[in-house]
């Protein structure tokens, strides 16, 4: 399997480097340069498959000789026991054809970790053989972070720098990532936004001169192509659970960096009959309103109470765009300089064809908060609120009732008290291994929000 850079001037590489290799020296992100894609047959005959069997015949393709299947299989297998549900990724009826899809029962109770508790070990993996050590800057939200720590803290070749927006992720999710004290993980809360810390992260992969040569820069964001790759495995999970390939499946998903509602794009792309993908946000918004009236236009980040979608920027947004423009890297190139400085309006015939499989919806604060005290009281389900979000998007643009609508659980309500407690319902107890959490001692430490800061700090650490 090669990859290409949606910029269409780096060089093409293989999964093993693919991994390694964070944005493209070109400035894109890496795709497939040709998808894998099943029949209907085939997807049929996974439907008894347990999640890590069926993530196997999903992401081997993608791996191609990279890993033997006997060491890929094994991953899998140990990645997804150590989730909190036999299923790994169950789903909750609210409704008639109405479903959540619980991402949260991983180790860190959020989506993140179907990716990156894979991801932690193929890296480790791949940079044991090539006997390298690696680093990895992750700029997070507040669950990226955590997920990413978890998936790293045991390995010898990696040393992890994340860094969260300062007092602007909760208390559960900081906590989740300053009380992990091995000595390979660094916290950072720069003194920014979640926008400020990708866009660091981002200029750290264009002059890595920091590193002086001697240690790679790796990504765990969904930059990095094997978050995407495992994340599609979900979408095919699900559906064949409500009877695809013969069915055809709606998802709502809680969006903020476009990497998980990519993923199901991806699935469709793939074979799996998808007939609607809603893209979910809160008030940071401009996604939804590049879908609905054609105008990609920033408007500043606010702090919402569904804070991990607190994202203007949206990194994946440019793996669609590359598909919609013909996977022309030159015109795609252009056009990512153009929407970095300015309001652009995208050809109206090719956002015609994206509008064709995608719808969009905005919900404020209170509708998230009024939607999560709604769906406790007609059914006793407690939704997260970037959940309430999705569900919210998915019954406002709906496009067939006999279609089942599948949103994506995307975190546990444990992670977000403020919104559960608007809401005026009470937040859950921590499950059995954080019960602690709130006791555990945390270290982090406070960063400017300036590019040179973070680069000396982690010369700092990583060369003494
Ligand atoms: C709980 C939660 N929901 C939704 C999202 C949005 O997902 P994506 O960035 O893949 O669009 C995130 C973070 O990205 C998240 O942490
Ligand atoms: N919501 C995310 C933001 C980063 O997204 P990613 O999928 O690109 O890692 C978070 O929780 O950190």
């Amino acid at each position: 399997m090669k990859y290409i850079s949606t910029r269409g001037a780096a060089p093409e590489l293989e999964f093993e480097d693919v991994l390694l290799a964070g944005l493209a020296r070109d400035g894109g992100l890496y795709v497939p340069a040709e998808l894998p894609s099943f029949s209907a047959e085939e997807i049929e005959s996974w439907r008894e498959l347990p999640y890590s069997k069926l993530a196997f015949h999903i992401i081997k393709p993608f791996v191609g000789g990279a890993i033997d299947d006997d060491a890929l299989a094994r991953m899998l297998d140990e990645t997804y026991a150590g989730f909190g549900h036999r299923a790994v990724a169950p789903l909750a009826q609210l409704d008639h054809n109405e479903y959540v899809l619980e991402l949260f029962q991983g180790p860190t109770l959020a989506f993140k970790d179907f990716a990156l508790q894979l991801l932690g070990r193929l890296l480790d993996h791949v940079l044991t053989k090539r006997n390298e050590r690696a680093v990895i800057i992750g700029a997070t939200s507040g669950d990226t972070g955590s997920a990413a720590i978890e998936g790293c803290r045991h390995s010898n070749h990696i040393d992890i720098f994340i860094m969260h927006p300062h007092n602007r992720v909760s208390e559960v999710q900081r906590r989740q990532m300053t009380t992990v004290l091995e000595d390979n993980v660094y916290n950072l809360a720069v003194e920014g936004n979640f926008d400020d810390c990708q866009s660091m992260l981002k200029q750290c992969f264009a002059d890595q001169s920091f590193l002086r040569g001697e240690r790679r820069l790796v990504a765990v964001n969904s930059i990095n192509w094997a978050r995407i790759m495992a994340q599609i495995v979900y979408y095919f999970y699900a559906a064949l659970n409500l009877g695809a390939p013969q069915r055809e499946m709606a998802f709502s998903v809680p969006t903020g960096n476009f990497g998980d509602i990519f993923a199901g794009y991806l699935a469709r792309k793939m074979g799996l009959p998808v007939s609607q993908l809603v893209v979910a946000t809160n008030q940071n918004d401009i996604l939804h309103r590049t879908i609905s009236q054609n105008r990609y236009e920033k408007h500043p980040l606010a702090h919402t109470l569904s804070p991990s979608m607190d994202i203007v920027v949206s990194s994946n947004f440019e793996r669609l765009l590359f598909d919609a423009h013909d996977r022309d890297g030159a015109v795609l190139a252009d056009l990512m300089n153009k929407m970095s400085t300015e309001t652009v309006e995208l050809d109206p015939q090719r956002m015609a064809s994206v509008r064709e499989l995608f719808d969009s919806y905005a919900v404020d604060d209170d509708t998230t908060c009024q939607t999560i005290r709604a769906i406790y009281d007609d059914t006793g389900y407690l939704l997260d609120p970037h959940t309430a979000i999705g569900v919210k998007a998915a019954r406002e643009t709906r496009r067939s009732m006999q279609c089942p609508m599948i949103t994506l659980g995307t975190a546990h309500p444990v992670k977000f008290s403020d919104a559960v407690e608007k809401a005026g319902l009470k937040t859950p107890d921590l499950p059995h291994h954080l019960t602690d959490l709130m006791d555990r001692e945390e270290r982090f430490d406070v960063l400017q929000n300036d590019l040179n800061a973070l680069q000396t700090y982690v010369s700092e650490k990583v060369f003494g």
